[in-house]
């Protein structure tokens, strides 16, 4: 059988979701790798601090570029200088940039593949030493057909980077619009690197957050990346209660669960839905806390499902959590967000997003996934209008 993990097989997707979970485990493997992914967000203030002396950044190419690093540094073990050569090309690709070019993604996944199956010093916990690029290492060891291999990287490249990096430029636009809940957070962020006493944190260190949860949570939920949701195709006939009365779907139905008007839904997160709001009564099911023994749960709950329900939930999400937060904890910790020009006419606006047309302004969904639009960068294409990605926000230092 020869399908990659996002198949409609049911027996083919649990043994590659077995073989790969290993990869992503909290204790025995992300806390091991979490020193890249340290380094790496240390490294990324760096460059933050250089590209804000120049003026507005575009927060959203800057996370997006970041979320690529961690998955190619991290999860996969590939040298520095090998990331930096693919990551703008393998993003371009994947957006349908106008900057893309021909060749430049199928080029970089020979190089990818080729080093995720020749490195000799990659390792899972299994291997009972020092785990390095833990999901290299497991696509060595799975024994599936190659294009099964090749299509599971492919997918993860993607998956893995434009997801979580959406979701951070969310989050910073949210506490751009937000200044007040920003400086609580950046008060959070101190408190947590001062209490470490000038220590790096260890995984289980990142348990401390309490602020930073909840607007990681709330982004998931306003902002979810994967805004259309999750498409299955029912095993079992269900009765459903549907506006009309009740409906019965029979086995065989394909349905889709969306995020986007879940989420969004007063009748069911009360009538300040549209509004960011990190406090409101999310349950113990959805809050996400990441370091303790139930980092690994899924957040999820009959209105919440931003990396769908449980068992086909998502593979990367944990690795997610952590990378979000280190990333975020060390940005917030140096600088300070406000929107720039021509974001700043959204900085008093509630945003309907439906309503916010004239505004030129809602998420996109190009590819299955949600970023900011560019309000400087759009196009007529066949189908209407298209536009890229971008947030540009002013970044100003907190400390000389
Ligand atoms: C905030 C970040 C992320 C969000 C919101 C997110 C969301 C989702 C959602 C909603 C699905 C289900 C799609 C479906 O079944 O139709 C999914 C699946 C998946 N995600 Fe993520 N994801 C994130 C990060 C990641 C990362 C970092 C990786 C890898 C490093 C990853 C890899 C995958 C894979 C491989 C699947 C398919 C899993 C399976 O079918 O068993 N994701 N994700």
């Amino acid at each position: 059988m020869d399908s990659i993990i996002s198949t409609v097989d049911n027996e083919h997707w649990r043994q590659q979701r077995q073989h790969l979970i290993e990869a992503f485990m909290p204790l025995s493997s992300l806390a091991k790798i979490m020193p890249v992914s340290l380094a790496r967000a240390k490294e990324c203030s760096e460059r933050l601090r250089e590209m804000a002396e120049k003026g507005p950044v575009d927060m959203s190419n800057f996370l997006l570029h970041e979320a690529q690093a961690q998955l190619q540094l991290a999860l996969l073990g590939v040298p520095e200088e090998i990331m930096e050569e693919t990551n703008a090309g393998i993003r371009q690709t994947f957006m349908l940039s106008p900057d893309a070019k021909i060749g430049h993604l199928s080029e970089a996944m020979k190089g990818l593949m080729k080093l995720a199956r020749e490195d000799a010093s990659v390792a899972l916990p299994s291997d009972g030493c020092p785990v390095r690029g833990p999901l290299s290492r497991a696509l060595q060891t799975g024994h599936f057909a190659s294009s099964t291999d090749y299509g599971n990287l492919l997918l993860i490249l993607f998956a893995g980077h434009d997801t979580t990096g959406h979701t951070m430029t969310w989050l910073l636009f949210e506490l751009a619009r937000h200044p007040e809940i920003q400086q609580q957070v950046q008060e959070e962020v101190d408190h947590f690197f001062a209490s470490l006493c000038g220590r790096d944190p260890s995984y289980q260190d990142l348990s401390g957050f309490d602020l930073l949860d909840r607007c990681i949570t709330e982004t998931l939920r306003l902002w979810p990346a994967v805004a259309n949701g999750t498409f299955r195709q029912l095993q079992f006939g269900e009765d459903l209660k549907g506006v009309g009365g009740q409906v019965q779907l029979p086995k065989g139905t394909f349905v889709t669960v969306t995020n986007w008007c879940r989420h969004r839904n007063p009748e069911l997160w009360g009538a300040d839905a549209d509004t960011f709001n990190p406090w409101r009564d999310f349950s113990q099911q959805e809050l996400v806390r990441v370091g303790c023994p139930m980092a690994a749960r899924t957040p999820q709950s009959a209105r919440f499902s931003p990396f769908a329900h449980n068992p086909r939930s998502c593979l990367g999400k944990n690795f997610a959590q952590m990378e979000m937060r280190l990333i975020l904890s060390y940005i917030l910790g140096q600088f300070s967000f406000s929107l720039a020009p021509p974001y700043d006419s959204l900085k008093d606006v509630e945003l309907k997003v439906a309503e916010t047309d004239s505004l030129k302004f809602r998420g996109i969904n190009k590819g299955g996934t949600m970023g900011p639009m560019d309000l400087e960068r759009g196009g007529s294409v066949c189908s209407g209008e298209r536009f890229q990605i971008a947030l540009k926000l002013h970044v100003q230092p907190r400390r000389a």
